[in-house]
Order: C-alpha cells, then sequence, then structure tokens
C-alpha cells in the first residue's frame, strides 16, 4: 500500500523533499497550495502534507501531528510578509488584500492587528486580482512563500512587515507556521507505511540540514533567490518542535479562540510509532 502525500512548492519546502524519492515505494505525490492541501487533507484526498497549523486547530479530532516536524521561525520568517504604503498602526481603517494560499498566516494576521495592535475590527478581504495588483496600487496585502519572497526582493512597497517578527517581539516565542500532519483513519489503517514514510522523510530532512550552502547551490539557479539569500532564508527557520515551539503553537490557538477563529482549544497529538524513530546514540 502507497500513500498519498501533499507537497508544497515552495521554497521553505525543498529541505523536506530535495533527496525525498518516493518511486522507492510507489507514493504519490501531490503539489498544492497550504490551502489547497488542506482542503485535500480534509476531505480525505490525500493522507498526509505539510499543512497550516491553523488546518490542524479546526480539525484536530481528525489529525495527528508527525512529531518534530514543522516550518517555523523564532523571529523573522521573511515569507509571511505584509506590504504596505502606510506605516501599519495606520491600517486600522484600511483594507487588507490577503492572499488564497494561506490558513494561518492569515489568522495570525487578525490575531497580531487586534491582539498586539489594539484594532477593534481589521477589515481583511481576499481580493478577485492577485495581492500583487492591489500592493502595487498603493494598497496593503499579505502574501506567503515565494511570492512575499519575489515580492520583498522587487522592493513592492515602503513599508513590509514580517509577522514572525511581530509574532516575536509580541510573545517573545517562535511561531509554527505549518506541521506535518497524518489524518487519523490513515494512521490507523496504514501504521506500518506512516512509520516508514516518517523515517525517509526525517533522513532526507538530515541530509538537508547537513550541507545547506551546497543544497542552495543546487536549488537556486530555478529559484526567485540567489544562494546567499536561500541558505540565509532556510537559517532563518527551524523544521524541528522544540518546547518553545508548542509553547507559540498554543498560544496561537488560545488567541484564535478567544477570537473565535477556533471553536475549542486543539490538542497537540503526536503520531507516535512502536519503534524509536532513528538511533540517535
Ligand atoms: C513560512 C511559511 O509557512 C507557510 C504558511 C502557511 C499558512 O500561512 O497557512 C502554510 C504553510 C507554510 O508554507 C511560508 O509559506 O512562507
Amino acid at each position: 500500500m502507497s500513500l498519498r502525500i501533499g507537497h508544497i512548492d515552495y521554497l521553505n519546502c525543498v529541505p523536506f523533499f530535495h533527496y525525498f524519492n518516493s518511486a522507492d515505494t510507489g507514493d504519490r505525490i501531490v503539489t498544492g497550495t497550504p490551502a489547497e492541501l488542506n482542503a485535500m487533507l480534509a476531505q480525505g484526498e490525500i493522507d498526509l502534507c505539510p499543512a497550516s497549523s491553523f488546518e490542524y486547530g479546526q480539525r484536530w479530532s481528525d489529525y495527528l501531528l508527525l512529531p518534530d516536524l514543522s516550518i517555523s521561525a523564532r523571529g523573522a520568517v521573511k515569507s509571511v510578509l505584509l506590504f504596505s504604503s502606510h506605516p501599519l498602526t495606520e491600517l486600522a481603517e484600511m483594507p487588507i488584500a490577503i492572499t488564497g494560499e494561506s490558513a494561518t498566516s492569515v489568522h495570525l494576521l487578525q490575531i497580531l492587528l487586534r491582539e498586539y495592535y489594539g484594532f477593534a475590527a481589521p477589515d481583511l478581504y481576499r481580493p478577485e486580482c492577485p495581492v500583487e495588483e492591489i500592493v502595487a496600487a498603493g494598497g496593503a496585502g499579505l502574501l506567503i512563500g515565494d511570492r512575499a519572497l519575489r515580492a520583498a526582493k522587487a522592493g513592492a512597497s515602503s513599508f513590509v512587515y514580517d509577522l514572525g517578527d511581530l509574532w516575536y517581539s509580541f510573545s517573545g516565542l517562535p511561531f509554527v507556521f505549518a506541521l506535518w500532519i497524518v489524518r487519523q483513519d490513515i494512521a490507523a489503517d496504514k501504521e506500518g507505511e506512516v512509520v516508514q514514510f516518517q523515517q525517509r522523510l526525517q533522513k532526507s530532512l538530515e541530509k538537508a540540514m547537513a550541507d545547506l550552502p551546497s543544497l542552495a547551490g543546487q536549488v537556486a539557479g530555478d529559484s526567485c533567490l540567489n544562494p546567499k539569500e536561500l541558505l540565509a532564508y532556510w537559517q532563518t527557520m527551524s523544521f524541528g518542535v522544540t518546547d518553545a515551539h508548542q509553547q507559540g503553537l498554543k498560544l496561537f490557538f488560545q488567541l484564535a479562540v478567544k477570537y473565535r477563529f477556533l471553536k475549542s482549544l486543539p490538542e497537540l497529538k503526536f503520531f507516535t510509532p512502536p519503534f524509536p524513530l532513528t538511533d540517535r546514540r
């Protein structure tokens, strides 16, 4: 039996996937934006993927987390950016265009604007046109992933706010944007496959992290960043989950419940395989 694995075609996912070979097991890789993968995971169209941490919060009773895997940052993340021609403090009365690719960052923005900046009712909307066009016309807009990296590099606006940075100033904690989520029914039916997948994913990530400069050299040619920038981007992120990450995640969930974006406070439930993942001696 093989697995249907979601893949996000952003540079931040390269360290997970670059050395991962799905041909060995016949696993099927399905590429999409985080929002598309969240929906496919919720519908059972894929079995596991890197998904928005907010998606876990929404449907946590159907899901388990693969331990120690995330897309997170302690401070600046470089690719979750609010672009504006006005300082953020002046945005209380202005509409803010939001990307349709995200579930976590759009809620993080709402939470920061209310809890940290004291906005009563931020006006966030999904525009018909690309967010980049709104920003080019002098409006405010939120982008994530490679589109955020490209817009920042192009100097898209006078003011650029990194939501990882704002969260860190607000909370002193790392922020967990994405988690590897497996559907609970799949974890039960295909436990062996999920264990194997998890081991192969960890190995592929370990290989990437062991020589990030070489990976950046291999990948940068096809990307919007040069090798130095790509390396710096990956080095600002963390791909694991420490206690501090869990604290950051729990605070995000608490605030999402406070503002009624989530119905209940999620429990962090992990897929725990029957034997140790890697020999860490
Ligand atoms: C840091 C990022 O993390 C992402 C943000 C997500 C979201 O906002 O829902 C989901 C997956 C991650 O790719 C990014 O894409 O820039």
